[in-house]
């Protein structure tokens, strides 16, 4: 299965983990800053709509298959704000710090039973620009803001989002359990799987 993905991501992030869980499946991704990718704009009302613009957009500039991924967390004392909008939730796009700031205050005196999350991660493939079928896969991990941030790994709200499973913040856990536990390792799980199936159904002709 070796073949060159074109990664519709700037979040370098996300990009660790992605080298992280396909470098071991022999799928090569490289990322689209490599080929010159102008960012697409994030026009869509859902992260399906946003992780498709990206992958179309990843397509059609360099003419190879490309891999998106739109996520973000939901938080129900906000009505699931900031949702889509999560990297730009206090006006600066990717800055960590401001957005984790401002979470804090929203949720000011709230009580920990109320600081219900989930990150979310959808998941575009799409062999090219105009494929009408693009793949699309969803990842959940349910967790809880805490009420400042702990630990150093990982990237965004990480430091903030307590893992009831793991008793500790997702910014505490070594990246090889984030990975397997995380929104984004469960919808890369499904991707796996997929490219698998169509790789053996299409005897041998990758994805
Ligand atoms: O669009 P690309 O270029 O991929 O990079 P981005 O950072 O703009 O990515 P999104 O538009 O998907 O916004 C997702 C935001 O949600 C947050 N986020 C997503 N996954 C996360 C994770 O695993 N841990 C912490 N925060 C995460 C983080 O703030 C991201 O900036
Ligand atoms: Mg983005």
């Amino acid at each position: 299965m070796n073949k060159t993905i074109v990664l519709a991501s700037n979040n370098a992030g996300k990009i660790k983990e992605f080298n992280a869980l396909l470098g071991d499946m022999g799928i090569d991704v490289k990322p689209q800053n490599e080929f010159n990718v102008e960012e697409a704009e994030e026009t869509g009302l859902s992260f399906i709509e946003n992780a498709i613009l990206k992958a179309r957009n990843a397509c059609a500039h360099t003419g190879l298959p490309a891999l998106a991924d739109d996520s973000g967390i939901e938080v129900d004392y906000l009505n699931g704000a900031p949702g889509i909008y999560s990297a730009r939730f206090a006006g600066e796009h990717g800055n960590n710090d401001a957005n984790n700031a401002l979470l804090l205050e929203k949720l000011d005196g709230v009580p920990e039973l109320e600081r219900t999350a989930r990150f979310h991660c959808v998941l575009a493939y799409m062999r090219h620009k105009d494929d009408p079928t693009p793949l699309v896969f969803h990842g959940v991990w349910e967790g809880r803001i805490l009420t400042s941030t702990e630990g150093q790994e990982g990237f965004g709200y990480d430091p903030l989002f307590y893992v009831p499973e793991c008793g500790c913040s997702a910014a505490s856990l070594p990246k090889e359990v984030k990975n397997q536990i995380s929104h984004r390792g469960k919808a890369l799980k499904q991707l796996v799987s997929a490219f698998q199936q169509q790789s053996a159904a299409q005897q041998g002709t990758p994805f």
